[in-house]
């Protein structure tokens, strides 16, 4: 099951909303519904919403295709600030936004149909390559996932989080494939759930056994010895290696160091920001309240209360056992370690 398909012409995004009780696509013919999708989380994690923006693009372009030149890049630059303004934290959304911005400033004297035909090749070659970086971060983490791991992941970071396989649940689809008998204990992530709805269904469709359980139960597991490590995702990590993730991921971490058990990120080089120091740099994205003020469209909170989303936080360094990217794993992240993957992205 993919986030979504690229056919030729329009873009199929997997409505995740209603994930796992409806498998629903949404048929996306512009820039407005590529933003809106992703704005409210149809389509999420962010090497997905990277890809996404970037089919935008080119159904913007396409349809700004016999404006003159300068009115096209006019254009162009509208369709990329209403992109970039859907969601601040997954440094991959604007890493995929400037990458075809520099693909169209790069070639500027080619004539406008040559530019779109540019653009699309860059945003398709942007999927296929999310899907072998994301087999290449499966190899270089599966080493570290010892036999019989009991393995805790959060949020979902998988194939409906990418273009395809995963970044910490494709360590975990590696370690599987690999024979060494994995399970794993998936958050459910309030208030989205991503890991009751979407973790859940993407390993039982691989037979990976999985158990849900609550976000407050990380710490009697690990108490009671029931994890033996911990891999979750990424949004954005600084040169230091601070790592913004989904809200709860910092809670894990403090967790995992207190019980002595090694936590893994697993992301792309494209989900690091070297413009950046340190995590105390990094926006979070502040979401409806009404997402926690509520579950499935239900509401479980008495009228009037207020609620608090923030929909990140960010893990320092220091409690980062390592960094595994499609490029090489850093250990004990920091500045100077993480230096290795500079320029790699
Ligand atoms: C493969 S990165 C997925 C990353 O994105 C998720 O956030 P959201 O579901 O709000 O887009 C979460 O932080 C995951 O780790």
């Amino acid at each position: 099951m993919r986030a979504m398909e690229w056919n030729g012409e329009t873009l199929l995004l997997l409505d995740q909303l209603q994930l796992p009780g409806a498998v629903k696509w949404i048929e996306c013919s512009d820039v407005e519904q590529v933003a809106e999708a992703i704005e409210t989380m149809k389509v999420r994690g962010a090497p997905a919403i990277g890809a996404a923006a970037a089919f935008g693009i080119v159904m913007g372009a396409r349809q700004a295709v016999n404006r003159d030149k300068n009115e096209f890049f006019n254009q162009i630059e509208r369709i990329c600030d209403r992109l970039a303004r859907t969601r601040p934290t997954a440094v991959n959304l604007f890493w995929a936004i400037q990458r075809i911005k520099s693909l169209i400033e790069t070639n500027a004297d080619l004539d406008v149909p040559q530019i779109v035909e540019l653009i699309r090749r860059e945003a398709e070659s942007i999927m296929t390559e999310d899907i072998a970086i994301n087999q290449s971060i499966g190899q270089n983490g599966e080493p570290y996932i010892p036999k019989g791991a009991r393995i805790l992941t959060h949020c979902n970071t998988g194939s409906l989080a990418t273009a395809g396989y995963g970044t910490a649940l494709g360590v975990i689809r590696a370690a599987h494939s690999a024979g060494k008998e994995i399970t794993v204990w998936a958050d459910e992530t309030r208030p989205y759930l991503q890991g009751a709805r979407l973790t859940a269904f993407e390993l039982q469709q691989d037979q990976i056994p999985v158990t849900i359980v609550t976000d407050s139960m990380a710490g009697h597991l690990m108490k009671e010895k029931k994890v033996d490590l911990v891999i979750v995702g990424a949004d954005r990590i600084a040169a230091n290696g601070d790592t913004a993730n989904k809200i709860g991921t910092y809670s894990l971490a403090v967790l995992a160091h207190y019980h002595h058990i090694p936590f893994y990120v697993a992301a792309p080089t494209s989900t690091l920001d070297f413009s950046i120091k340190s995590g105390e740099q990094i926006e979070i994205e502040q979401r409806s309240a009404d997402e926690v003020l509520s579950i499935g469209g239900i509401r479980i909170a008495p009228p009037g209360v207020a609620a608090l989303h923030p929909a990140f936080d960010v893990t320092p360094h220091s409690l980062i056992t390592a960094i595994i990217t499609e490029k090489g794993v850093v250990e004990s992240p920091d500045a100077n370690r993480m230096e290795y993957l500079r320029g790699k992205g």
